[in-house]
């Protein structure tokens, strides 16, 4: 059964004064399988933010339908941007999410241990450096168990070291609660690394280029000549 399936008519952003109007979408079709990981790759400014709003049902300006498989999915959105609210701690921003009281409070508590920022609980997000403001936007998000996970470049702008920390534990998360993946990224190797499918988006409209399943065993995926292969493949194909 499909997780997700989108059906966009028409996406269109209306004329400015700075610029013409344009259509995005026009009669696009993606399908998305439960507990997959979908990356979705392609130019910049092609549309795939507007996709992840449209999912998230923050942009309701558009001709069409998007459809879960479960009837109201916990649906979480980690932006590129963390997003944290600056005059919260650490913990109440994880918290938020959550019901409010202890039960809350002990499920953030636990969300940081697990992201490895128990010690910076009670911190406020300024003081915290860009990777460490990501996993706690990644905290947040997984304090839900989402059903649907909306990622739009989460890990942009770090060193590589770091943004492979952060792959890692994504992973970690991702295996202790299971969730449908929206992954938007501009790189390919984050994507051959993570995804179980990947989805190379062109065009104005936007259509579907390539569309890849990545069956790799998670040796493989720690072998950069595996990742290397796949890469290729997908720029072959
Ligand atoms: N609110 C808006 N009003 C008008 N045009 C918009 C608006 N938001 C986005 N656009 C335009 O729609 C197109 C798609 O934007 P979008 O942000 O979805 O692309 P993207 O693929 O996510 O880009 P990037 O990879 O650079 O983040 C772009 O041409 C953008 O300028």
């Amino acid at each position: 059964m499909s997780a997700i399936t989108i059906e966009i008519d028409e996406k269109r952003y209306p004329a400015q004064a700075a610029g013409p109007g344009r259509v995005v979408f026009r009669r696009f079709h993606l399908d998305i399988a439960e507990g997959a990981f979908v990356a979705l790759l392609g130019e910049s400014g092609i549309g795939k933010t507007t996709l992840l709003n449209i999912v998230a049902g923050l942009d309701r300006d558009f001709r069409g339908a998007i459809r879960f498989g479960t009837a109201a999915p916990r649906l979480a959105y980690a932006f590129q941007n963390p997003r944290l609210l600056p005059w919260r701690t650490v913990l109440q921003n994880v918290a938020l999410p959550l019901p409010a009281g202890d039960v809350g409070r002990r499920a953030a508590e636990a969300m940081l241990q697990e992201v490895g920022l128990a010690d910076l609980a009670g911190a406020y997000p300024e003081r915290l450096s860009l990777g460490q403001q990501r996993r706690v936007a990644l905290a947040r998000a997984f304090a839900i168990a989402p059903d649907v996970l909306l990622m739009d470049e989460p890990f942009v702008s770090l060193d590589e070291a770091g943004a492979a920390r952060l792959r890692d534990l994504l992973r970690r998360l991702l295996a202790r609660r299971p969730s449908t993946v929206l992954f938007v990224t501009h790189d390919r190797r984050e994507a051959v690394e993570l995804a179980s499918r990947i989805v190379v988006l062109d065009g104005a409209p936007v259509r579907v280029i390539r569309d890849m399943p990545i069956n790799l065993t998670p040796e493989e995926r720690a072998t950069p000549a595996c990742l290397d292969a796949v890469r290729h493949s997908l720029d072959a194909a």
